[in-house]
């Protein structure tokens, strides 16, 4: 899939937002992808998980996975369409007291191949959060994937990271915005720290 292609599905699906956002990491941005928005379509979930799945198994090998974990909540459908794509489980780390944590029976074996499947990553700290999680629940954390890598590739996570797309999006730190968007009032769509 092109990444032409990969920005279809967000137009089409009015996921591509504009205006004044707080982002996960505390930096602000004029522009958000809204994942969700996209993901809501199952077949467009499909589409976008298999060609990153492809991409997965392109560089890792046929078999090289036993589970998907994600961090909820932008993981959640993300990773259950890659773990149902690359025939595993998928399970979800969630924010407990701020910290990502197993709930709900989740476990890994200890040894077992696991891909962290993020929806975006533009600082890397969730992503780097979650890969911890599992790497303390004894998963070797073989790879890390995302729909759309806001970092450009320069993102570190600590183990490859596979994306549909990289784009090369601003961001500014709270002390540093620019004018327009001092002008408007910051929205925050993500969960993190939500009250
Ligand atoms: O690479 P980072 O700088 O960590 O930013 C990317 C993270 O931000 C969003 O999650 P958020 O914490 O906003 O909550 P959500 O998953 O509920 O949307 C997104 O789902 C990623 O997890
Ligand atoms: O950095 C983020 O919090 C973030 C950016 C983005 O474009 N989309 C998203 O879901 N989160
Ligand atoms: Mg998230």
């Amino acid at each position: 899939m092109t990444p032409e292609e990969v920005l279809t599905h967000f137009r089409e699906t009015d996921a591509l937002l504009e205006g004044h956002f707080l982002l996960s990491s505390g930096l602000h941005s004029d522009r958000y992808l809204q994942c969700a928005r996209v993901l809501m379509y199952p077949d467009r979930a499909a589409a976008l998980c298999r060609a990153l799945a492809d991409k997965v198994i392109a560089e890792l090998g046929n078999n090289a996975v036993d589970a998907v974990v994600a961090p909820a909540m932008g993981g959640v459908i993300v990773g259950y369409e890659m773990a149902r794509q690359l025939g595993v489980p998928g399970m979800f780390t969630e924010r407990v007291d701020g910290e990502f944590t197993f709930r709900r029976g989740f476990h890994l074996e200890k040894g077992m191949r696991v891909i962290m499947s993020e929806d975006i990553v533009t600082t890397g700290k969730s992503s780097r959060e979650c890969i911890e999680v599992i790497k303390a629940h004894g998963g070797d954390v073989v790879g890390a994937t995302c729909l759309i890598d806001r970092s450009n590739g320069t993102a570190d996570v600590g183990v490859p990271l596979f994306s549909l797309m990289g784009m090369d999006v601003k961001t500014y730190a709270p002390d540093a915005l620019p004018e327009h968007l001092q002008a408007l009032p910051a929205i925050k769509p993500g969960s993190r720290d939500l009250k």
